[in-house]
């Protein structure tokens, strides 16, 4: 478990509806449980609490352990600095109760001069995980003044030591620590308690996952993504614009390269329109297909491209020698599944609907999500990439994890919302996410996009509606 993936299902778990004051209860109640299951009942004990979160779950922990122990809760800090609802919620219930005793420490010089001999135990919720940099006083000398009672009394950290990494930190008998044990902490000893967070945490894409994915990654232009795709041929020229259209809200740049005969029929001024020769790609055209994708960051290849033998002779050939980050879409997939070793070496996200996911690995998902889900995953293993397979449900593997996306609805069965995933899909690879969070994130944003439409016009519209409302999906999900 990664720091990172906490920040994620934390965000994931409030969009199922599980609230920050249901988190913080399970958290503060958990580590009263372990301080009695380890150290028994009848106890004397002081908890030092910060005005954060972590001093949040100490402000539970102290409600709890004063059913059956001699309480003190200490406030390291200004009592209007505790700002978050659930934290501020939990502090005014600990000032109306009577038998834990309320000490508020502002003064660093006051804590220096602190006596804490007879408790048994000390709690120290002072920081958790929103620590920045070195403590600062009066945190500094709160966490001085614990230490000096190390091996006197039990010292049981919340989350983890304070000032951890730092010099000054806690010295912890333990730390109970939530729901998982973090990969990055190390250097004391964890317990872990569940807080409450369901087992649809491991796999369900969300809002945290769009969130990170969408990160800004620099403020000059270019530095947000650059994508290239290539789709089109004889008269279709819609799966592809819709790709870019929706791909140009996510980057800085859209080259679309189209045969000139259908590109004839697109005008954008969001789009760089790169027309080739031709009514059809063909093997000739990639080495100028090539020195293009040397300027992007991903590329999208098949929206349209279409299925003449010329055509996917020229997949093949492109993306076999194509360095970038690529999706494969649509007719881009039956033109590889002849030849699945041209993917060899390749960073890649294949994006079939159960058809093609037939016709590229000769089985045909079915049962249950979970049960699909480990066929992709097996099959996402084989080809050593990422495969999202299109559906009621999307699930997405690398072959190791395997996620589900439940956005979106019956309205985007019609024709060309595949092709605007695939182009969201490739955005977010071009702005530097690893495959498994680009696809990830674009079936989430590409059905909370059609979602979003149905609000408005019912399940009858179209995928250049949905490709337009991306932005507010955005939106929605930036703001989450
Ligand atoms: N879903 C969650 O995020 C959960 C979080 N929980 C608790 O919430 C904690 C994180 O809470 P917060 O994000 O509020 O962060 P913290 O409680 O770790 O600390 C933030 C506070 O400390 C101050 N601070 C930061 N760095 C400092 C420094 N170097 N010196 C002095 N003061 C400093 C900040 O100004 C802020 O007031 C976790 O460690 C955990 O204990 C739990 O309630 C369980 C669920
Ligand atoms: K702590």
């Amino acid at each position: 478990m990664r720091i990172e993936d906490v920040y994620i299902w934390d965000i994931n778990a409030k969009w199922l509806g599980i609230t920050p004051h249901q988190l913080m209860e399970n958290a503060g109640a958990g580590v009263a449980r372990v301080i009695e299951e380890r150290f028994g009942k009848g106890l004397k004990i002081a908890i030092f609490s910060g005005t954060g979160n972590n001093g949040g779950d100490g402000f539970v922990a102290a409600r709890h352990l004063s059913f059956d122990n001699d309480v003190t809760l200490f406030l390291v800090g200004d009592e209007v600095k505790i700002r978050s609802e659930e934290a501020r919620h939990n502090w005014e219930i600990l000032k109306g109760l009577d038998f834990v005793k309320i000490r508020v420490l502002k003064d660093s010089t006051y804590i220096r001069s602190l006596d804490l001999s007879g408790f048994d135990v000390i709690v120290d919720a002072l920081l958790g995980a929103g620590t920045k940099g070195e403590p600062r006083e009066p945190i500094r000398s709160a966490i001085e003044k614990i230490n000096e009672y190390a091996g006197r009394a039990k010292i049981v950290s919340v989350d983890l030591p304070s000032g951890y990494p730092s010099k000054v930190q806690v010295k912890a008998d333990f730390a109970v620590t939530f729901q998982w044990d973090k990969e990055e902490y190390e250097g004391f000893e964890r317990v872990v308690v569940k807080i409450g967070y369901p087992k649809e945490l491991y796999h369900i894409v969300g809002p945290g996952d769009a969130k990170f994915a969408l990160r800004k990654k620099g403020e000059h232009k270019g530095q947000n993504g650059k994508l290239l795709i290539i789709g089109g041929s004889g008269d279709y020229y819609g799966a592809p614009y819709l790709a870019a259209k929706a791909a140009s809200y996510l980057v800085d740049l859209v080259y679309l390269v189209m045969p000139e005969y259908p590109a004839r029929r697109v005008s954008d001024p969001d789009l760089i329109l790169r027309p080739i020769e031709g009514r059809n790609f063909s093997p000739g055209h990639v080495e100028e297909l090539l020195s293009i994708a040397e300027k992007v960051d991903a590329v999208v290849i098949g929206p349209g491209i279409g299925l003449a033998e010329e055509t996917k002779e020229f997949v093949r050939e492109f993306v076999r020698r194509c360095e970038k980050p690529m999706v494969i879409d649509a007719d881009g997939l039956k033109a590889i599944a002849g030849d699945l070793s041209v993917l060899k070496g390749k960073t890649f996200i294949l994006t079939p609907h159960t058809g093609e996911f037939k016709v590229l690995f000769g089985v045909k998902p079915e049962g249950s999500f979970q049960e699909k889900a480990e066929l992709v995953r097996e099959k996402a293993r084989e080809i050593g990439g990422v495969i999202l397979l299109k559906g009621a449900y999307d699930i997405i593997s690398d072959g190791e994890a395997w996620k589900y996306n439940r956005t979106g609805n019956r309205g985007m069965t019609t024709g060309g919302t595949g092709d605007v995933l695939a182009g969201l899909v490739g955005a977010l690879l071009a702005l530097g996410n690893e495959p498994l969070r680009a696809a990830s994130a674009g079936a989430f944003i590409n059905g909370l996009a059609g979602d979003m439409v149905k609000e408005g016009l019912g399940e009858n519209f179209t995928a250049l509606e949905v490709a337009k409302k991306v932005p507010y999906a955005v939106k929605w999900v930036v703001e989450f």
